[in-house]
């Protein structure tokens, strides 16, 4: 059943045109470039799917070991940032410290023309890692990383740098998979900031930086850690079913469940689901995964609300012990490409977004001398 599209939040209008994925509309929900996410998922590195969004084609095994190479070469930072990085506090919100990072960055590494789109795009994939981790070790742990490693991937990168330890293959293999799933969604409310901000001709990093805060928020990526905060406070499945029935009778939000555009299922639940589940045999978990199974069944049955991406991904991570303010972040590293890729599609084809509003104001008046107010 196709969901009712209309009323506030622009919801349902076209609002512009995009060859870069299809959500709701062929094989399991969603499409990248006309392969299916699932697909992808299944198969592909995230390097590989990264490729096809920016680049516009899979690469073909030499392109992306020249791509990986590439990438793996531009994950220095320059000492100002660094700078930057050690001052921002301890109990700063990591999304705000990458903002911030990636804000300075165009700074220091200006894009002056849009020829250079591809180069800033690939160089913010690459040391988005870095700034996180660079910033979250040293104000957590004291410690200056050395953010140039040798990691063949960017969640091994990532990974490598919160621990201090290279990843096991099935950490290294979830990433790939997580940052797939996450890497591009059409129109959603991040990437239409972006092509906003794209609009006016601005520069890449103003168009990410402004993305990134959309990204923030609980409604959107945010969801992520606000469903962890939740599932973490259950001891047991009957005590995660008390306590949603609970928040559904106070009409609470329940985060991590329902979506804009999907009906009944988002097609990126399942595969991270499969994933979360392995990871919870891994670490011999025995609570938030049937905890997170349960609050699954309860949304279905009392509400007919489904798991969106971010609900199975809140376990997956915490299982790879990855700390709940970093999940957010890595939806960032991921949808970087999305973001870009659309910010290239605008510039391509552009006119200025400038849509007009329904007036419920007051009628013409005149201004009274300020005594008489
Ligand atoms: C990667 C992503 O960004 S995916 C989205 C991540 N966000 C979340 O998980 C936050 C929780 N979910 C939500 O807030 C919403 O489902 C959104 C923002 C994703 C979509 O919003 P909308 O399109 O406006 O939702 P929709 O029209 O389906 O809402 C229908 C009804 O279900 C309710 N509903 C929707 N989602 C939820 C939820 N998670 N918990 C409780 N009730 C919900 C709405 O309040 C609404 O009720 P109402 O008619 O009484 O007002
Ligand atoms: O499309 C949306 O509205 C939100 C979403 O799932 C995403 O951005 O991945």
């Amino acid at each position: 059943m196709a969901k009712q599209l209309g009323g506030a939040g622009l919801r349902g209008q076209v609002a512009g045109k995009t060859a870069l994925s299809t959500v709701g509309k062929s094989g399991s929900g969603l499409t990248y470039r006309g392969y299916d996410v699932k697909d992808l998922a299944n198969n592909c590195e995230f390097e590989e799917v990264a490729h096809l969004i920016l680049k516009g084609k899979l690469p073909t095994q030499a392109e992306l070991d020249s791509y990986k190479e590439k990438l793996r070469s531009l994950r220095g930072l320059p000492d100002a940032l660094k700078e930057v990085l050690e001052r921002i506090p301890k109990d700063a919100h990591p999304m705000d410290v990458l903002r911030t990072g990636c804000s300075m960055l165009g700074n220091l590494e200006t894009e002056e023309d849009f020829s250079e789109q591809q180069d800033a795009t690939d160089r913010m994939l690459a040391c988005f890692p870095s700034i996180i981790c660079y910033w979250y070790r040293f104000s957590h742990d004291g410690v200056r990383v050395d953010v140039e490693t040798n990691d063949d991937s960017i969640g091994s990168h990532f990974l490598h740098l919160l621990h201090g330890e290279k990843p096991s293959e099935l950490h290294e293999q979830v990433m790939h998979v997580s940052l797939i799933l996450y890497a591009e969604h059409e129109f959603n409310a991040s990437t239409f900031t972006a092509r906003v901000c794209a609009s006016t001709l601005s520069d890449m990093h103003s168009c990410v930086t402004g993305a990134i805060g959309s990204l923030r928020g609980p409604l959107h990526g945010g969801a992520n850690e606000a469903a962890m905060a939740m599932i973490e406070k259950f001891e047991s499945p009957d005590h995660a079913e008390q306590e949603m029935m609970g928040m559904l009778e106070r009409k609470e939000k329940i985060m991590g469940f329902g979506h804009a555009v999907y009906s009944d299922s988002d097609p990126r639940n399942e595969i991270i689901k499969q994933w979360s589940e392995k990871l919870a045999k891994d670490v011999g978990d025995e609570v938030l995964y049937p905890v997170s199974v349960r609050c699954e069944e309860v949304m279905w049955r009392e509400k007919k609300l489904f798991c969106n991406a971010d609900f199975f991904h809140a376990s997956a991570y915490n299982f790879m012990g990855i700390p709940t303010k970093l999940f957010t972040p890595i939806f960032v590293m991921s949808r970087l490409t999305g973001w870009a890729a659309h910010v290239m599609e605008q510039r391509a084809d552009n006119r200025i977004i400038r849509p007009s509003a329904d007036y419920t104001g007051e009628e013409l008046r005149s201004v009274p001398p300020i005594s008489e107010r």
